[in-house]
């Protein structure tokens, strides 16, 4: 194929425009995607619309952890007994975090899509039909890409603004401008209660806001293990965040340069308000309705990401669009899953749909890491005690103060957290686990190995934790859970 290269890391196909496989969308979950498929042997091009690297890398994942890092170092220092002093800096703080957003610049990462083979096309890409995708330019111009094999939706997902009574004509924040702003407002106001919503009330008011937040649910963080919400709620009041649970609410204004939110209570007035109410499917001007989907709607997937309700196996939906697990490795995690599958459809060497096989990503239903990085921390994989209990599962939970730990004694003066074990009383395996504390982001892989590798009980007693490190929490799990067996005779719950 004939190509020249652009300034903006593009490139211009002087051919005919076909590939064997278009991505739309340039996110962690399109890069990796394309990156498998190429690593496969095929040709792939890659459709985005704004910056290659997506959400993750300009407005989401990196820069808001970059605004968390500096308030959580100093307050592990601080943590400390015989550790005096420190302070943040907030312009240094911005800084840093605006470096880790690569100045909203994706020059670098248009570069690694070109060394690892695979194409660029800038444009907003929608599908016209059967593995057909035109791409309008900047400039209007445009241009169809043909797929010899697959077409991978991978546009991801948009700040969901509920349709309150103002909210839109105030020019609320959302998760974007929430990550990005290089100003920290005196008052702000926060409408959600999840992981966005306490990951960015943690980091402003860390830089100076004084924040409210109002939830409408019961608690902070639902879907996880309850203590987890109670224990951010309680983080957030602590440095003074007025945190406020079901709350309705009814209407937004601007009054005196104020943004006043109506709730069924009294009014909240602030500088700025942040939306962080969920997310909605970046499908609406995506040409769905040609092969027969309908726009704006999360796409149905089976477990090798094909999207259902599409005859043939063409067309493919990975990342957040499909709306199975929204985080960044879970959708690199889709991508080298339903990469392998288009390799080897393509190759016509079949595909093994079976649990656990390459081609499926079978960890999406059972086994889903993730960290929200508030203050403390609330780190969790597999299913909580209610899912345990919502799919029949015969289960037992095991909780112990992770404060307990020499490991942790000796990480912060007055440690407090939590660990919460979810074990299949019948088959003897880890089904979840989720850790609460300062720090426990980095305590998670091993019981994601545990609940993946399904580990039988009796064979975690000898993974050894090191002494003394916090890991031996699965240690003071596993005596917990044994004394409870004797206690109980051996009952299940
Ligand atoms: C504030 C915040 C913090 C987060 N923090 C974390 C975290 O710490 N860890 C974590 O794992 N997850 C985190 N997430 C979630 C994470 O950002 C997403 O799960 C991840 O970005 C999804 O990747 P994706 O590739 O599927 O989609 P995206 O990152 O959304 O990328 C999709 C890309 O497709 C492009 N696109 C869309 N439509 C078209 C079109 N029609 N044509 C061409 N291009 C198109 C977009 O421009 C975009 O570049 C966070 C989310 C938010 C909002
Ligand atoms: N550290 C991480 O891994 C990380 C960080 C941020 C986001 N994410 C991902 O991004 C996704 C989106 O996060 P999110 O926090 O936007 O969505 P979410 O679905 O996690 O939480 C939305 C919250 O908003 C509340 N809410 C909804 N409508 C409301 C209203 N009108 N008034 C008040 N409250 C309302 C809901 O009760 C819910 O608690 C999550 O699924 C998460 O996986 C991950």
């Amino acid at each position: 194929m004939t190509t020249r290269e652009q300034s903006d890391g593009s490139e211009q196909h002087t051919d005919p425009a076909t590939w064997d496989v278009v991505v739309l969308g340039a996110g962690p979950t399109g890069e990796n995607l394309a990156d498998v498929v190429v690593r496969g042997g095929l040709s792939a091009v890659v459709v985005e619309a704004e910056l290659v690297g997506g959400e993750c890398s300009y407005w989401a994942c990196m820069p808001s952890k970059a605004l968390l890092r500096g308030p959580e170092a100093l307050a592990a220092a601080q943590a400390v007994g015989g550790v005096t002093g420190g302070a943040l800096d907030v312009a240094a703080t911005l800084a840093r975090r605006d470096g880790f957003a690569a100045h909203w610049d994706d020059a670098g990462q248009a570069r690694w899509l070109s060394s690892a083979g695979i194409d660029l096309v800038r444009g907003h890409g929608r599908l016209t039909g059967e593995r057909t995708v035109v791409v309008t330019a900047e400039d209007g111009s445009e241009r169809t890409l043909t797929a010899r094999h697959a077409v991978a939706v991978c546009t991801g997902s948009t700040a969901m603004v509920p349709p309150v009574e103002g909210l839109a004509e105030v020019g609320p924040w959302t998760s974007r401008e929430g990550t990005s702003s290089p100003e920290v407002p005196g008052r702000l106001v926060v409408i959600g209660g999840g992981v966005v919503a306490c990951e960015l009330a943690t980091a402003w008011s860390a830089l100076g806001s004084r924040v409210t937040v109002l939830q409408r649910g019961a608690g902070l963080l639902t879907g996880l293990e309850p203590a987890a919400g109670a224990a951010v709620a309680a983080g957030l009041r602590g440095r003074g965040v007025d945190v406020r649970t079901g709350v309705q609410v009814r209407s937004v204004r601007r009054e005196e340069g104020d943004v006043v939110v109506a709730t069924g209570g009294s009014d909240v007035r602030a500088d700025q308000v942040l939306v962080a109410t969920g997310r909605a499917a970046a499908t609406t001007h995506l040409g769905l309705e040609s092969v027969g989907l309908e726009p704006g709607a999360f796409l149905d997937v089976d477990d090798s990401l094909r999207v259902t309700g599409v005859p043939g196996s063409w067309l493919y939906a990975v990342g957040d669009v499909n709306h199975r697990a929204l985080l960044t490795h879970m959708g690199k995690y889709q991508a080298r899953q339903a990469g392998a599958a288009i390799v080897a459809r393509a190759r016509g060497t079949g595909v093994d749909l079976a649990d656990w096989s390459p081609h499926v990503a079978t960890a999406d239903t059972v086994a889903v890491p993730s960290v929200v990085f508030s203050d403390p921390q609330v780190a969790s994989v597999g299913r909580t005690a209610q899912q345990a209990a919502d799919a029949g599962l015969p289960h037992r939970v095991v909780e112990y103060a992770l404060g307990n730990v020499a490991g942790s004694a000796l990480y912060a003066d007055g440690y407090t957290g939590t660990a919460i074990a979810v074990v299949d009383t019948e088959r003897q395996v880890l089904l979840g686990m989720t850790l609460v504390g300062p720090g426990v982001g980095e305590l998670l892989h091993a019981a994601t190995v545990a609940v993946v590798g399904e580990v039988p009980i009796a064979r975690l007693w000898h993974a050894v934790p090191a002494f003394p490190t916090m890991s031996e929490i699965w240690l003071r799990l596993l005596e917990t859970l044994r004394d409870s067996d004797s206690d109980s005779g051996g009952a299940q719950s």
